[in-house]
């Protein structure tokens, strides 16, 4: 993604990744419910090894409905969370966004990226996503999240910011980030609002 936006500086070595297993114990009482709130990611993308049988992972589309993302075995679900749209202040064109996709989907086999709400502003943008209880049973999920740069500021890279693209964000610490997401029960990117330059 960051060559094809043209950056060739950064090698993302001290962005640390977060290894979570979720499961999800359905009982019959939760059915229809929702298993995991309305959120975005808070770190920059996703890599979602999803339950093979049990279906429930739902994504925003550009007119505000969920779509439910059904079971799709031998693939890996890719998404952007909070920081990818920090970093990626630039509007970038089209082909851009198309090359950095494409980057992906070569780099994992088999992979889908998710990415509505890029085309739908034209800029990388946070996936607005939920699970919910579709049957009473066990549900796994294996998450791998690329957060952010540990003990420095989330900034977008210079590269990205001029005349014509003026930073947006305030630079911050991710872990602080997280806090005000927490504080402000804001889990879907809203607490960017609180960061961005007037
Ligand atoms: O279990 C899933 O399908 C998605 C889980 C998720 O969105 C998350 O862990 O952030
Ligand atoms: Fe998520």
């Amino acid at each position: 993604m960051a060559e094809s936006l043209g950056i060739v500086v950064d090698d993302f070595k001290d962005w640390p990744c977060q290894f979570r297993i979720n499961k999800y114990n359905f009982t019959p009482e939760a059915v229809g419910s929702t298993g995991v709130q309305i959120h975005t990611d808070s770190g920059f993308l996703t890599i979602l090894q999803d339950d093979e049988k049990v279906g429930g992972l739902e994504v925003l589309d550009s007119s505000a409905s969920f779509v439910p993302v059904p079971p799709f075995p031998g693939t890996l679900l890719v998404n952007l969370g909070d920081i990818a749209r920090v970093s990626s202040i630039i509007t970038p064109t089209k082909q851009k966004i198309d090359s950095a996709l494409t980057f992906i989907t070569h780099e994992l086999d088999h992979a889908i990226v998710m990415h509505m709400q890029v085309w739908s502003n034209g800029r990388f943008c946070s996936l607005i996503h939920r699970v919910q209880c579709k049957e009473a049973t066990k549900r796994f999920s294996i998450a791998t999240f690329m957060l952010a740069p540990r003990n420095r500021n989330v900034e977008a890279p210079e590269e990205l910011v001029n005349k014509d693209h003026p930073r947006l964000y305030r630079p911050f610490i991710y872990e602080d980030y997280r806090k005000l997401r927490v504080s402000n029960k804001m889990h879907t990117g809203e607490a960017l609002e609180l960061l961005r330059l007037s």
